[in-house]
């Protein structure tokens, strides 16, 4: 396992982003444009606080979120509305924001149009992502209804619906997360970390985040 461990939570948000911003950087190089994916929940607040000065050409960066809650965006379980606040502010105010949610009323309505947004940024140059103690990251949680699909199946984006989830989901899929250039999971806590090196040992059936380890820096602080 690729692990790096630091010495508090504030030193890890700092360092993520420069690490971050330097890997755009270096894709922004080589490429006309950067796709970005990042995650919701409570832990990359910092990381994009730290992140949206960055002295990049955010015209050029893509942003997406791995995965998204189907709830509008004036609640605040929105991912987009997180990513709004924290993330597409300051400079990274330039950067495009490719949505994971749509008007349709359910996450399976919305999958065809939000595909063909997806598509468009191909593979991905940088992803961050999030995971639960309950081994899930994006929204691949065990024993969700569509789990194989989004575990084994070659479409880019699965409508969720899972027990461990309170509301219906959308997420990238193994595959895309698969082949994204440069990939980072990030957690907070000792929970966290036996449940990565648990799941080190597991299948992806039963610990989803197994599936994108190979390849994953992951970075940890108490
Ligand atoms: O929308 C979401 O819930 C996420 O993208 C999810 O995969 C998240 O990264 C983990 O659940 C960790 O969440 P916390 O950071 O809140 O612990």
């Amino acid at each position: 396992m690729n692990l790096i461990e630091y010495a508090d939570g504030e030193m890890m948000m700092i360092s993520l982003a420069n690490i971050l911003a330097g890997e755009l950087r270096q894709t922004l190089q080589t490429q006309d444009f950067a796709s970005f994916a990042v995650p919701g929940g409570t832990t990359p607040g910092p990381i994009f606080d730290n992140l949206c000065s960055a002295n990049l050409d955010w015209a050029r960066v893509h942003v997406l979120l791995t995965d998204e809650r189907w709830v509008p965006e004036s609640s605040d379980r929105s991912n987009t509305r997180l990513v709004r606040q924290r993330l597409l502010t300051d400079r990274a105010g330039e950067a495009q924001y490719v949505p994971l949610r749509n008007d349709a009323a359910t996450p399976e309505d919305g999958l065809p149009a939000l595909r063909e947004g997806l598509a468009a940024v191909l593979p991905l140059s940088v992803v961050l992502l999030g995971m639960g103690a309950d081994m899930h990251t994006a929204s691949i949680f065990p024993g969700a209804d569509q789990l194989d699909l989004a575990l084994q199946g070659s479409d880019t984006l699965v409508a969720m619906r899972a027990p461990g989830a309170p509301e219906p989901r959308i997420t990238l899929s193994a595959h895309v997360l698969r082949k994204a250039m440069n990939r980072h999971l990030v957690i907070l806590g000792r929970d966290k970390r036996e449940a990565v090196e648990r799941a080190a040992t597991l299948t992806p059936e039963e610990a989803p985040v197994a599936a994108i380890l190979p390849g994953t820096t992951i970075h940890w602080a108490e």
